[in-house]
């Protein structure tokens, strides 16, 4: 298809008094994976659930593989998938027994055994969905997400409850999705790595708005936080926090007139960066993109 596969334009979200959503603006395009990041109560899933269909927008234009969500049929649901928070239906079904069910509802869906081989889930083939732990549980929630070979996977914190290699594996399969098939993927997340390591883009969801969206790397230049830069003077610890330390540096270096005591150079994680970022933002700032 030409044009992006997500396009939200000005999409608003009210639930009674309180507007969750004030305005967001995204585009996804084909094959590209975009992790969005936001605190707790941002509103990621309510936008991913607008965009799934699952949930009708208060205002704004919305399409997803080129059709308004809210007026989706089945031809169009069959092209995504969908990994949803906390799915816990058909407890008493068989692992295989519920993919191969699932599975059934697609003209080309993936072969049940292969998906949990890939999905680290043969042992568990003949087990009852309720007995899973919470990680197996989770990657059965992705491999019911993926069966029905989907354009577009929508995964809302895919890794919570993967132990790390749990995750690295998952990880690995979703870049072999977008690579060697050319998914899309909309992914939720609060793991800042993983949004690094999987996603083409990131945005970040604050205050209702997507505050910044870019590359991993665009945006650690855009959002890093200042530098700490430290040293001693007359034996006593002095701290600045600067956005520019080798500017700073280079003045204490005058100032001292040659090497400056204890000088350190402290620069902040991405990790610290996007908190600081977010920390009790509840109004939207305009005008940041990253590359
Ligand atoms: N059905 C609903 N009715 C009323 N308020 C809701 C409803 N669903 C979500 N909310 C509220 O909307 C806000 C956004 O919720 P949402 O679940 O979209 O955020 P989130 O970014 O996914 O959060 P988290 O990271 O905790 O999963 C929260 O304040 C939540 O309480």
């Amino acid at each position: 298809m030409s044009g992006p596969v997500i396009r939200a334009r000005d999409l608003r979200m009210r639930y009674g008094r309180a507007e969750v959503l004030r305005g967001v603006d995204l585009e996804v395009g084909a094959g590209e994976v975009v992790a969005l990041l936001g605190p707790n109560g941002a509103g990621k899933t309510t936008t991913i659930e607008i965009l799934e269909g699952f949930r009708r927008r208060s205002s704004g234009e919305v399409t997803v593989l080129g059709t308004d969500p809210g007026r989706g049929g089945d031809a169009w649901r069959a092209r995504l998938g969908i990994v949803l928070q906390n799915w816990q239906d058909h407890p008493r079904w068989g692992v295989r027994q519920l993919l191969t069910h699932i599975a059934g509802f697609y003209d080309r869906p993936r072969d049940a055994d292969e998906l949990l081989e890939v999905m680290g889930l043969t042992a568990q083939a003949g087990q009852a969905v309720g007995r899973l732990s919470g990680g197996q549980r989770r990657r059965l929630d992705v491999a019911l997400g993926i069966v029905g070979h989907p354009e577009l996977l929508f995964l809302d914190e895919p890794t919570s409850g993967f132990d790390p290699e749990a995750r690295r594996e998952f990880h690995a399969l979703v870049e072999r999705l977008a690579r060697d098939e050319g998914m899309t993927v909309l992914l939720t997340t609060h793991d800042l790595a993983e949004a690094e390591r999987l996603a083409d883009r990131i945005a970040i969801l604050v205050g209702g708005t997507v505050t910044v969206c870019g590359t991993p790397s665009g945006l650690a230049s855009v959002v890093r936080a200042a530098s700490e830069v430290c040293w001693l003077e007359d034996g006593v610890p002095r701290t600045e926090r600067t956005s520019d330390p080798s500017r700073l540096a280079f003045e204490l270096h005058r100032r001292f007139g040659g090497p400056v005591p204890g000088l350190e150079v402290r620069r902040p994680s991405l990790e610290q960066s996007y908190l600081d970022l977010v920390a009790g933002k509840d109004e939207p700032i305009t005008g940041r993109r990253a590359a």
